[in-house]
């Protein structure tokens, strides 16, 4: 049953300032607690009045058959809500597995700040090392969860974070504990809050009660790491805020306890905002611990959507302006309306639903827009705000706004990475936006990770053809992760995907959600050629006066990006390098009746059907290429429709290639990089299966949580010092832990290995192991074969 027939959640209409909003992710590595987490926001929010467990599956943001019955998050989850009253976080929970890593992106795409949680046991993990990457750009807060599990190292994780992320970081609270005289245990109680210098202790038996008290000297324990804990704070802010070091040696005459928690807060916004610190806060969110002062730091340090970077656009000319009433104005039109389509899913009651983020202006339900990326114009139906399976219907979509677009006209008309242009006050207004500068505005597009695994697919009957090709274009339209790719040898279609979780789930889907009468093949891994050297340029010219000369080439180097003339072609790392016309620039000069976004088009699409043709060794499709269009073009003035030239060129295309040699083709496939956790006395085992079995490269071994090895990738130093200079009070639990531990020190081994000797390694790993150990997987990059 839907959460929203149970009437749990409360939905919001009022409109809030500006400087009020958040719209944050919550990432990290799988089974860190995030979902867990968002679920105590919920509930200390007032947006549900129950606490769901992932253990039972009773979560607001994990709402699928699949997440519920897995206990893991598959997709991201958009929810809204309130904090200290007039604050709205626009919440993204997103998935922690490897497979489902697109949905993180497309989600970074929109967001202004993040919240990543880490197990206080686990410590800094691979994919939380991965997507704070991906996320580099935006503001960060860490929340270091399960404090309460045995083991729990909060100074360890904290250490870990700074060296392998390379950030220096404010501690906003530190944990204490009660010692339990019968089992000697340590038991995680509560928070001192360093900057408001109280201490935080939860209930275990009620979820609202928190005793908050101040800290006495007398108390000496706690007083002396408070004292240490905001020493160290501002010693960290001083290098960043020289107003603060003024104050503190000035108003506070030198006493770390005398600096106010406002102005501190102020200081710590400021830094962390310029990503100068990462604060961080802990708890135990499945014992609802620590989730309250989360909420305030998410309102204190993170930024609203007038604070960070416009997204890079491709007309990087047009004057950009933000002002807190309005936010961000392109080109100072206060009626130029831009949003980002960051994904598209299909309801079974409204339809499709594509999810946007409004960057400038205010889109309003039912009007026409412009799909710039397309080029198409077209009405809009309904716009909603989504509380997670649960929609709220609203007339309009301000500045700095995720919310969804609706209606039966947008089908197939958006994809995920579209921008969407249109007026912010008339609904029918695009003829009074300028159409060689505004219309043709686009965000750079969301970059699609290339799939590594493959199943084919058919129909059970012939007549079951067309629907099941209906269910597979619903399919990627919702992920583009996804591929669907035919084999021209025998016909048959192939669906790829990032994983065989990611596969396997998508299966599921097309059966029992799309109905799709389909027989599924085994997975297999997706390999792909490329080009050893440049094929020679040929020109193509029509009696009417369309003229082109292409060639392609292998792109192992390419310039730094963006780049104006590279259009990427979606998943395969290929691209589209349009010279610049001698005579006509694309905005100034343009005197053909087609637009250029048009040409272009054609151009990329009929480039992506060419180079998915594949090479000459084993007809894979062909990865890392570009193809280059001459800038020598010639079009007739009045051209209107593409289609000639999408033709054209695809044949040309396909000519050029078809000149090379088999021997002008590599084969690649798909190399991963592993990190295996395992202890000491199971290592022998699981590395001579790696080296002897698998092929594997073994780039290093270290003890878990060791920070002076290759763990951190160099040698880093800086940072290293940071963490030694850093006050960390001591892990309390850490030496019951280490006592427990029979198998000794827990080992990492780093390895790449290539994805095809890896299919079903979680048995015999399980078996090597006998399940005391984990690995993690991720795809590292096309290798050529044999050459790992
Ligand atoms: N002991 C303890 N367990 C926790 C805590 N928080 C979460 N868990 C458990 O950790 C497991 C994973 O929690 P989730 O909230 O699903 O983690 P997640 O990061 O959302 O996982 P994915 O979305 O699948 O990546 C569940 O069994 C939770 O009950 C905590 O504070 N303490």
């Amino acid at each position: 049953m839907l959460r929203s027939s149970l009437g749990l959640l409360r939905t919001y209409a009022t409109r809030t300032e500006l400087s009020k909003i958040r719209n944050i992710g919550i990432i990290a590595h799988i089974d860190a607690g995030k979902t867990t987490t968002t679920e105590r926001m919920l509930y200390y929010s007032g947006k549900i009045n129950r606490i769901g467990n992932v253990d039972q599956g009773d979560t607001i943001t994990d709402f699928l058959p699949q997440e519920k019955s897995r206990g893991i998050t598959i997709q991201s989850a958009a929810i809204s809500f309130k904090w200290q009253k007039e604050f709205k976080i626009n919440l993204i929970d997103t998935p922690g597995h490897a497979d489902f890593t697109f949905e993180v992106i497309r989600a970074l795409k929109v967001l202004d700040g993040c919240v990543t949680i880490l197990d206080a046991v686990a410590g800094v993990e691979a994919q939380t090392e991965k997507v704070w990457r991906q996320s580099k750009t935006l503001p960060k807060i860490c929340f270091i969860n399960k404090m309460d599990r045995m083991g729990a190292g909060y100074s360890r994780t904290v250490k870990e974070l700074i060296v392998k992320m390379k950030t220096r970081v404010a501690l906003i609270n530190a944990p204490f504990f009660k010692h339990d005289p019968k089992t000697q245990e340590q038991i995680f109680e509560g928070v001192i809050d360093v900057v408001n210098m109280k201490t935080l202790k939860w209930s275990l038996e009620d979820p609202d009660k928190i005793e908050v008290s101040d800290i006495e000297k007398s108390n000496e324990q706690i007083f002396e790491q408070l004292t240490s804990c905001r020493a160290s704070l501002i010693e960290t802010l001083g290098e960043y805020d020289e107003e603060l070091v003024e104050h503190f040696l000035d108003e506070a005459e030198g006493d770390y306890l005398k600096i106010p928690a406002a102005f501190l807060k102020g200081s710590i916004r400021k830094a962390t905002l310029n990503r100068f610190v990462t604060p961080i806060l802990c708890g135990a969110s499945f014992k609802n611990i620590g989730v309250q002062p989360l909420l305030d730091a998410i309102v204190d340090y993170l930024p609203s959507p007038i604070e960070v970077p416009y997204p890079e656009l491709n007309d990087s000319n047009l004057p950009i302006t933000i002002d807190s009433k309005n936010g961000a104005l392109i080109n100072r039109n206060r009626n130029l309306c831009v949003s980002l389509a960051f994904k598209v899913i299909t309801d079974p009651i409204r339809g499709i639903m594509v999810f946007i983020r409004v960057y400038s202006g205010i889109l309003n339900s039912g009007s026409t827009v412009f799909n710039s990326t397309t080029g198409e114009k077209f009405k809009i139906g309904k716009l909603v705000l989504m509380h997670a399976d649960v929609h709220e219907e609203v007339n309009s979509l301000h500045t700095g706004e995720i919310g969804v677009m609706t209606g039966s006209s947008i089908a197939q008309r958006i994809s995920t990475g579209d921008t969407v242009i249109s007026h912010s006050l008339k609904k029918d207004g695009l003829k009074s936006l300028d159409r060689k500068k505004e219309l043709p505005l686009k965000i750079n597009p969301i970059t699609v990770p290339p799939p590594v695994f493959s199943v084919t697919i058919e129909p059970r009957t012939l007549g079951n053809r067309s629907s099941m090709e209906d269910s597979l274009n619903t399919l990627v339209t919702e992920d583009p992760s996804l591929q669907i790719t035919k084999d021209e040898e025998t016909g048959q279609t192939i669906l790829s995907g990032m994983g065989e979780l990611h596969l396997e789930i998508a299966k599921y889907k097309l059966i029992n959600e799309l109905h799709a009468a389909v027989e599924i093949g085994k997975v297999r891994v997706s390999n792909k050629e490329t080009l050893m050297e440049s094929t020679s340029s040929n020109t193509i010219s029509t009696d009417a006066g369309l003229r082109f000369t292409i060639s392609v080439i292998p792109i192992s180097e390419r310039p730094p990006l963006p780049n104006e003339n590279w259009i990427s072609l979606g998943s395969d790392n290929n691209y589209l390098i349009m010279e610049q016309h001698e005579i006509y620039d694309p905005v100034k000069n343009w005197k053909f009746q087609m637009p250029y976004g048009a040409l272009v088009n054609a151009l990329t699409s009929s480039s992506i059907v060419a180079l998915y043709k594949g090479g000459k060794v084993a007809g894979y499709p062909l990865y890392d290429c570009a193809v280059k269009v001459h800038g020598n073009w010639e079009l007739p003035l009045d051209i209107q429709n593409p289609t000639e030239i999408l033709s054209l060129s695809r044949s040309l295309v396909l000519k050029v290639l078809s000149s090379l040699e088999e021997t002008n083709f590599a084969v690649l496939e798909p190399v991963m990089s592993l990190e295996v956790i395992v202890a000491q006395k199971d290592m022998g085992a699981v590395l001579q299966d790696l080296t002897g079995a698998r092929d594997a490269n073994i780039l290093s071994i270290d003890d878990e949580h060791e920070l002076n090895g290759s763990a951190t990738g160099d040698s880093n130093i800086e940072f290293l010092s940071v963490a030694q200079n850093q006050f960390l009070p001591p892990d309390m639990t850490m030496k019951i832990a280490e006592l427990g531990n029979e198998g000794g020190h827990m080992k990492v081994i780093r390895a790449r290995v290539p994805l095809k000797s890896m299919v079903a390694y979680t048995n015999k790993f399980r078996s090597l192991t006998q399940g005391r150990g984990s690995f993690h997987m991720a795809y590292y990059g096309m290798g050529k074969v044999g050459n790992d």
